[in-house]
């Protein structure tokens, strides 16, 4: 099994190691709202940055699907990646660490050292298909038991794209009074069926694999990684765009033989096929599976009347973040959320790349943040 799975340790852990190391702190017992329970969460974090006396200079980041803590820096231990939004934490950067604490937790459910499926049930072995249903709302639930431990009331600002948006908009909901500003990029304030409809073949992709065993394959020496393949590759064409993808890649071929020839294959179908490849290297398939059923849940109208209801209730400066060519979470969301939460801006970045624009247009969004997360930015109203 070649998955790279990180399970944090259980106990306390303290902001006392060198800065953008992960670092572990344990929540404690956790109740979820669909009525499962994990007894001993344990949150990932990096962080960057010195939290104030006053602890009123805390920005927290919420990644996307298969993102996690590091936001920036370098490969290396623990790290198969590079930072996903590199440059944009540092002193004078966009997040500018001579004014902002800037943290970085891992999503419940996920595989980079917070509590998930690859992580210790109480009986010792790995929580595996036993792992619980956890929902948008019991992921911030935890990331506000892991801002209390940090003694943080209220965020300067929480950020995040894609499914980390959907955990910016739940805070903003959720916490009114512990969100000063919040930027949602390329999001949604509820999963429409669209993107329901897209999780659905890959998680089917994923259960049906023989190697997933109904989620228990840890110490097989098998896991899911077609299936997850699969996943990556159906998902992996939502993320970016006709535009993008028809014109970096026509109708070239990748082989020496035609496209249209026994044997040939399109470039485009290996580039999906790497991009598979390099997902199974580093992503572990329950999380997956679990995460997108979490963001499948997201509604921050649900039992809030609706979801305009809800939005009305968010007194954060709120940035709303859409691209233009995005297929999976279009403009149109944005333009709901804007809408509905009161004084909300919304910005449109022109980009080719679709949905992973948040991800690859670093200058624009890097602007955006420095413009908004300003103390002095335009109040709400
Ligand atoms: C720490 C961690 O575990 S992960 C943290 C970082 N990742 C995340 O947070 C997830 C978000 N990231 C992603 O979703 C994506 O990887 C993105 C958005 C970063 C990818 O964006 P881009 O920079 O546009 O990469 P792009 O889609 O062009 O793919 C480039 C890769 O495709 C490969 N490629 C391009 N064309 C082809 C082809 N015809 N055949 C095969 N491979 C190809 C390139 O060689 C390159 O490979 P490499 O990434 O192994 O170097
Ligand atoms: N490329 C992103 C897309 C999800 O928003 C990820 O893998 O997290």
């Amino acid at each position: 099994m070649s998955v790279i799975v990180e399970a944090g340790p259980a106990g306390p852990g303290r902001i006392e190691d060198p800065p953008g190391d992960r670092r572990y702190l344990s929540v404690g017992p956790v109740d979820l709202e669909t009525g499962g329970h994990l007894p001993d969460v344990v949150v990932a974090y990096e962080s960057w940055g010195t939290l104030d006396a006053e602890r009123s200079n805390a920005i927290l980041i919420e990644h996307a699907l298969t993102g996690d803590t590091h936001v920036v820096g370098p490969m290396g231990p623990g790290h198969p990646s590079p930072g996903w939004w590199e440059g944009l934490i540092g002193p004078g950067r966009p997040l500018d660490t001579d004014r902002f604490f800037v943290v970085a937790t891992n999503v419940l459910g996920g595989c980079r050292g917070t509590t998930g499926p690859a992580s210790a049930h109480p009986d010792g072995r790995p929580w595996g298909g036993r792992f619980p249903y956890v929902t948008t709302r019991d992921q911030v639930a935890v990331e506000a038991l892991f801002a209390d431990a940090l003694g943080i009331d209220r965020w300067a600002g929480v950020v995040g794209g894609s499914m980390g948006g959907m955990r910016v908009l739940e805070w903003a909901v959720a916490f009114p009074e512990r969100v000063a500003a919040a930027v949602a990029l390329a999001s949604t304030a509820y999963a429409t069926a669209d993107q329901i409809a897209w999780c659905h073949p890959q998680i089917v992709a994923i259960e049906s694999d023989p190697d997933f065993q109904g989620g228990d394959y840890y110490g097989t020496g098998r896991a899911p990684e077609t299936g997850l393949g699969i996943a990556r590759r159906i998902a992996h064409i939502t993320y970016r765009s006709d535009e993008e993808l028809s014109g970096r890649f026509g109708r070239d071929a990748q082989t020496q033989l035609s496209p249209v020839g026994e044997g040939g294959q399109f470039a485009v179908e290996s580039y999906l096929d790497h991009h598979a490849g390099k997902l199974a290297g580093r992503f572990d398939a329950n999380s997956y599976v679990v995460l997108t059923r979490s963001m499948n849940s997201h509604d921050v109208g649900r039992g809030r009347g609706s979801v305009a209801a809800a939005l009305a209730t968010v007194t954060a400066r709120t940035l709303v973040v859409a691209i233009d060519s995005d297929r999976l979470y279009p403009v149109r969301l944005s333009r709901e959320i804007a809408e509905a939460v009161p004084g909300a801006r919304l910005a449109v970045l022109r980009s080719p790349h679709g949905h992973d624009g948040f991800l690859l247009e670093t200058a624009l969004v890097g602007d955006l943040l420095r413009e908004h997360l300003l103390p002095s930015g335009r109040p709400i109203g």
